[in-house]
C-alpha cells in the first residue's frame, strides 16, 4: 500500500494564506482555466512552505513544510477578468522545479509530472557530530544520484486538450530550462522548452502545445514508453501489481530477478500485446481493434450514455441474458456438458437481438452496456491468454485505462485467461495501470537519473483535504476537475457522505460457466481521483533498508494483516472511538482557537471518511497493514497542521518523570548487577503503559497522577512475563558460570513515548549498557506521532537527565549531544573523551509504527556497528517488527494495551509484557 509514511524531518505546515471567496458551489462547471481556489488548492503538497517551530524547550528550529504556501504578490488575472474563473498568475510564486511528460492517447491524455522541493532539512551542530561520529559524510543532495520530489498522476479526456492545457499553464510544468540541467534552472523560462511526450496526440497536437504554451513536444516511440513504465513501476513499486479473481484482490509481490519475460497487455483505445523480455527488450507481438474506445464508442451509441463512467455503472445494473445469445437458449435450457458449456455460458454475445423483433429502444442501456463490457473484457481476455501461449509466457500483466480499476471488468479479463489457460497463466493487473506510457516518457528523460530509483525510496501518500482549513471551504471548488482533485477535497467540499466506491463483484460472479449475471448491483462508480487508486509518490532518495535485517526480501513489517475484515473492523472501531480524544489533544496543542477547532473537526471527518473508505475497499490505498492505518492517521494530522497533537502532555510527562529521575538512578545504582538487570527491563516494560495511542491507558490517565500509574504498573510487574526471555538476555549480558561475556559494541535503541517511558523506562536502561561500555544510540522519530518522543526533543530531554548522572553527561558529551559542551569540543569531536558515547539519530519515520525498509541514513549507518537492536514499545516491536529477524541480537520489549492483541498475539491478557530475545541469526 500505501505505505503512506512521511520520511525525514518533514512536514510542518505553512497555512494558505490565499483565501478566495467562499463559495461551496458544484464542481460540474466546465471551466476552461483554472479558478483562483484552483490554484490555491490544487497544490496539494506541492510546494514548500517554511515557518518557525518551537520546540517544546523553547530552540527553535525551521522545518520543510509538506503544505503549499503561495506568494500572492503581483498576483494577475490572465485573460478575461469577465470570465467567472479566470486563471491567475502568480509570477513571485517560485514554483517547485517541476518536470513533466505526457502520454496523448486516443481517448485520455495522460501526465506525469515532478515536483522537486528544496532539500531544507537543518545541519545542526549536535547531527554534523553525530554524523562524524557515524562516519557519514555530510552529504547533501548532489551525493545522491536521484532528486527528493514527488511524482503526480493526472488525466484529462482527449476531447478537451484545453483543460490539460490550463492545467499545465496554471502549474507552470511546461516553464523548465532544457538547455541547462532543468532543476538548476532558477527562473522558470519556456524558451525553448521541450516536453517528453507519447502517444498520437504527442504528433497531433505538436502545433497547439507550440501555439498555446510555446513549447516543443519531443516524441518517444508509444512501447518503448509502454515498456518502460511497466518495468519500472514492477521493479520500483512495492504491490504494484495483484490478481484479481471472483472480488479479491491480491497484492503479487514481484521478484525482479524473475520478473522477465512476460506480455504485456494494453487496454487503452485500443488493445497492444507486448512481449516484455527485458528492459528495453521487447516486441509488439499481437493486439486488438476491439479495445477501451470499442467499448465507450459503442457503448455511447447504443445507451445514449454521456461518459466513460455513466457506461460503466450501468452495467453494474445490467442483465445480459436479455440480449446475449446463451447456450441455453439454443440447447433449450440444457448445458452443453461434452464440450464444458453450462447452459449460462454466453454462446454469442448480442446474439439474441437478431432473433428478437425488437428495436434499441426495446433494450435496457444497462444490458447492453453490460453485455458489451463482457464481450469486449472476454475478447481480450482469450486473445492475451493465445498470445501468452503462442511465446510461452505464464504472466500477462494489464494495463491501459479501459480496466479504470473497475473490479467486474478485472474479473472478467481473469476470468477468461484462467478458463483457456486452465489455470495455468494468470492474468495481473497494475496500480498505475493507465499511466505506463506517460511515466515511460517520463523516464526516457535521463535527467532525474529515476531508473535507479528502488522500492525503498519511494513512498506513496495520499493527500487527505489539504485545502481546508477547517469545515469551511476557502474558495469556490476547482471547476469540475473531478480527476485532478482527490476525493477527499471533494467530500469535504460537499461536506456529505462519501460517495459509494466501486462495487467489489461479490465471489461467484464469475464461476466457471463465468458467464453469470454479475450479483454487484452497483451504485455510483467513484468519479472522482480516488477511482484511480493511486496517491502521489514521494520520492525520497535518501531512504535505506535497514541494513541489519537478516532477510529483507521476506521482511513484513505489519504483524498484523488487514485483509482479514474482522481483523480490519475491530481496529477500524478502535481508531474511531479514540478519535474525539485526539481530536481534543489536537485542538488544545494548538491554543484551542476557532481556527484550531474547524481544523479539527475537518481532520475528523476526513480521517472517518478514509477509514470508511478502506472498509469498503480495503486495498483502495494498495497492500493494507495496522502501521498503514496508524501512519494515516498522523499524515491526516499533519495535513491539517497539527504539528504535534501531544506537545502539552509530553512536556508535562517529562518534566514529572525528570523529577524523580534521581531517585530511581540512586536505587538502582544501590542494586547488584543482576537484580539491576531485572529492575530496569521492568523498569521499561512499566513505563511503557504511558501511551496516548491506547484506549485503555488513556481510561487510566484520568484515574490518576503519572506517578501512580507508575508505581502501580511497576508492582504488577510478576515474572514470568507471557513472553519472557529474561534468562537468555541475562546470560548473553552477565554471563553464567563465572564467565563474563564481552559486552556489546553499540546498541541502537528505538524508543517510543515521552514522559516516564522514555525518562525512567529507556533511558535507565541505555544508561546501564553505557556504563558496561556499550556505545548506545538512541533512535527516535523524525516527526511527532501521539506522544512518542522525537529525535529532535531528545537531546534536551538527555541533556536534563545528565544533571544527575555522570555517566549520562559522559556519554552524552561524547556523543556530541551537549551544546554546551560542544562549544570547546567541537573541533576535536572525535577524541574528546574517553567516554563511550550516547548519541541519537532519527528513524525517519512519522509513525508510531516502523517499517525497517525505509529508515533514514543516520539510522542505516548507525547500525552498520551495532550489534544488539532494542526495539521498545507496542508499535515498533508488536504491530510492526513483531516477527522481524535480525542479522545481530535483538531485544523486542513491550507491554500489550489492547486486550485483542494480547489474545491473538501471545495468547494473554491486556497488560501483560513482552521481553522477546532472539541471538543473532
Ligand atoms: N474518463 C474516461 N473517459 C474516456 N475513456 C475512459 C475514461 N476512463 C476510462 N476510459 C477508458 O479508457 C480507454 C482509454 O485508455 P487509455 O489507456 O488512456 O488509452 P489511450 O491512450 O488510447 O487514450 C477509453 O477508450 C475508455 O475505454
Ligand atoms: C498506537 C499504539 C501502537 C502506540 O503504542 P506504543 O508503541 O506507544 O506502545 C497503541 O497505542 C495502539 O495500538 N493503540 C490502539 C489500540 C487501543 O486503543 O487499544
Ligand atoms: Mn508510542
Amino acid at each position: 500500500m500505501a505505505g503512506l509514511p512521511v520520511k525525514r524531518v518533514l512536514g510542518i505546515n505553512g497555512k494558505d494564506e490565499f483565501k478566495a471567496g467562499e463559495n461551496t458551489n458544484n464542481t460540474d462547471n466546465n471551466k476552461q482555466s483554472l479558478s483562483k481556489a484552483a490554484l490555491a488548492v490544487r497544490e496539494e503538497n506541492d510546494k514548500v512552505g517554511e515557518r518557525e517551530m518551537v520546540t517544546p524547550t523553547g530552540s527553535s528550529i525551521k522545518r520543510s513544510s509538506s503544505r503549499p504556501q503561495l506568494d500572492l504578490s503581483k498576483a494577475a488575472i490572465q485573460g478575461n477578468s469577465e470570465e467567472r474563473d479566470p486563471t491567475i498568475l502568480l509570477p513571485n510564486q517560485s514554483d517547485d522545479i517541476s518536470h513533466l511528460a505526457l502520454d496523448i492517447g486516443g481517448s485520455l491524455i495522460k501526465l506525469v509530472y515532478f515536483s522537486r522541493h528544496e532539500d531544507q532539512s537543518i545541519d545542526d551542530k549536535r547531527k554534523k557530530t553525530v554524523k562524524e561520529r557515524l562516519g557519514i559524510s555530510n552529504g547533501n543532495r548532489r551525493s545522491y544520484p536521484i532528486l527528493g520530489g514527488r511524482l503526480h498522476f493526472v488525466k484529462f479526456e482527449t476531447s478537451k486538450i484545453n483543460e490539460c492545457l490550463d492545467f499545465i499553464s496554471s502549474k507552470q510544468l511546461h516553464c523548465v530550462g532544457t538547455n541547462s540541467l532543468w532543476w538548476t534552472s532558477d527562473s522558470p523560462s519556456n524558451e525553448n522548452a521541450v516536453i517528453k511526450a507519447t502517444g498520437g496526440g504527442a504528433y497531433k497536437f505538436a502545433d497547439l502545445f507550440k501555439e498555446r504554451l510555446g513549447v516543443s513536444l519531443d516524441k518517444e516511440d508509444e512501447m518503448d514508453c509502454l515498456v518502460a513504465g511497466a518495468n519500472f513501476l514492477l521493479k520500483a513499486i512495492r504491490h504494484e501489481a495483484f490478481t484479481h479473481m471472483e472480488g479479491q484482490k491480491e497484492f503479487v509481490q514481484i521478484d525482479h530477478n524473475d520478473l522477465f519475460p512476460y506480455l504485456l497487455v494494453n487496454i487503452g483505445s485500443g488493445v497492444s500485446m507486448i512481449k516484455v523480455d527485458g528492459d528495453g527488450k521487447f516486441q509488439r507481438v499481437s493486439g486488438t481493434n476491439v479495445g477501451g474506445g470499442t467499448y465507450w464508442g459503442l457503448g455511447r451509441l447504443l445507451t445514449k450514455c454521456k461518459s466513460f463512467d455513466e457506461l460503466l455503472e450501468l452495467s453494474q445494473k445490467g442483465d445480459n441474458r436479455t440480449i446475449d445469445m446463451l447456450v441455453g437458449d439454443i440447447y433449450g435450457g440444457m448445458d452443453y456438458s461434452k464440450i464444458g458449456l453450462s447452459a449460462s455460458t454466453i454462446a454469442s454475445s448480442f446474439g439474441k437481438a437478431i432473433s428478437d423483433k425488437k428495436e434499441l429502444e426495446d433494450y435496457r442501456p444497462e444490458d447492453i452496456s453490460l453485455s458489451l463490457l463482457r464481450m469486449i473484457s472476454y475478447n481480450i481476455g482469450q486473445i492475451s491468454y493465445l498470445t501468452a501461449l503462442r511465446f510461452g509466457l505464464k504472466r500477462i500483466f494489464f494495463g491501459g485505462f479501459f480496466i479504470r480499476g473497475h473490479a467486474y471488468t478485472m474479473d472478467t479479463i481473469s476470468f477468461a485467461v484462467h478458463f483457456w489457460s486452465k489455470g495455468e497463466a494468470q492474468a495481473m493487473f497494475l496500480r498505475h495501470e493507465g499511466f505506463l506510457g506517460a511515466l515511460g516518457a517520463f523516464m526516457s528523460d535521463e535527467k532525474h537519473g529515476l531508473d535507479d530509483l528502488r522500492a525503498h525510496q519511494l513512498v506513496e501518500r495520499f493527500p487527505m483535504g489539504a485545502p481546508f482549513t477547517g469545515g469551511k471551504i476557502h474558495g469556490p471548488p476547482p471547476g469540475n476537475l473531478n480527476e485532478k482533485i482527490s476525493w477527499m477535497e471533494k467530500f469535504v467540499l460537499k461536506g456529505t457522505e462519501i460517495t459509494a466506491p466501486v462495487p467489489m463483484a461479490p465471489t461467484g460472479t464469475t464461476g466457471l460457466g463465468g458467464f453469470e449475471v454479475p450479483l454487484s448491483k452497483g451504485g455510483t462508480l467513484r468519479s472522482d481521483a480516488s477511482a484511480l487508486n493511486i496517491g502521489v509518490l514521494h520520492l525520497v532518495p535518501t531512504l535505506e533498508v535497514f541494513p541489519l535485517l537478516a532477510d529483507p526480501k521476506s521482511y513484513e513489517p505489519n504483524t498484523i494483516d488487514l485483509s482479514d475484515h474482522n481483523e480490519l473492523e475491530y481496529w477500524f472501531t478502535v481508531l474511531s472511538e479514540h478519535l474525539p480524544d485526539l481530536v481534543d489533544k489536537a485542538v488544545a496543542s494548538e491554543g484551542g482557537t476557532d481556527d484550531a477547532k474547524r481544523r479539527g473537526d475537518a481532520f475528523a471527518r476526513a480521517f472517518s471518511a478514509h477509514l470508511a473508505r478502506l472498509m469498503e475497499e480495503p486495498a483502495a490505498y494498495g497492500k493494507l497493514g495496522l502501521a498503514n492505518l496508524l501512519e494515516l492517521r498522523e499524515e491526516c494530522l499533519r495535513e491539517f497542521q497539527f504539528v504535534d497533537a501531544y506537545r502539552s502532555i509530553k512536556l508535562r510527562e517529562n518534566e514529572a518523570s525528570l523529577a524523580v529521575l534521581p531517585d530511581l538512578l540512586a536505587e538502582l545504582d544501590s542494586m547488584n548487577e543482576e537484580p539491576r538487570l531485572l529492575t530496569l527491563i521492568e523498569g521499561v516494560l512499566a513505563a511503557n503503559i504511558f501511551d496516548w495511542g491506547s484506549r485503555a491507558c488513556v481510561d487510566l490517565y484520568h484515574k490518576g497522577t503519572i506517578i501512580e500509574i507508575y508505581r502501580m504498573s511497576r508492582n504488577k510487574m510478576q515474572r514470568p512475563w507471557r513472553v519472557d526471555d529474561f534468562d537468555l538476555l541475562k546470560e548473553r549480558m552477565l554471563g553464567s558460570g563465572g564467565k563474563k561475556p564481552p559486552p556489546h559494541k553499540r546498541a541502537l535503541l528505538f524508543v517510543d513515548n515521552s514522559g516516564a517511558d522514555i525518562v525512567l523506562g529507556m533511558l535507565p536502561l541505555a544508561r546501564e549498557l553505557l556504563r558496561r561500555g556499550t556505545e548506545v544510540v538512541l533512535v527516535a522519530n523524525s516527526l511527532p506521532a501521539l506522544n512518542d518522543v522525537t529525535a529532535m526533543e531528545l537531546p534536551d530531554i538527555v541533556a536534563e537527565a545528565a544533571k544527575h548522572c555522570d555517566i549520562l553527561r559522559k556519554a552524552a558529551e561524547a556523543g556530541g549531544l551537549l551544546v554546551d559542551a560542544m562549544v570547546n569540543t567541537l573541533d576535536d569531536s572525535k577524541e574528546n573523551s574517553t567516554s563511550v558515547p550516547l548519541m541519537v539519530v532519527e528513524n525517519g519515520c512519522g509513525s508510531p509504527c516502523i517499517d525497517l525498509r525505509q529508515v533514514s541514513p543516520e539510522l542505516a549507518a548507525a547500525a552498520k556497528d551495532a550489534d544488539l537492536i532494542i526495539l521498545e514499545g507496542m508499535g515498533r516491536a508488536l504491530h510492526t517488527n513483531f516477527n522481524a529477524r535480525f542479522k545481530r541480537d535483538a531485544l523486542k520489549l513491550a507491554m500489550v494495551k489492547n486486550q485483542r492483541l494480547a489474545e491473538k498475539l501471545i495468547q494473554g491478557k491486556i497488560y501483560d509484557c513482552v521481553c522477546r530475545y532472539e541471538a543473532a541469526s
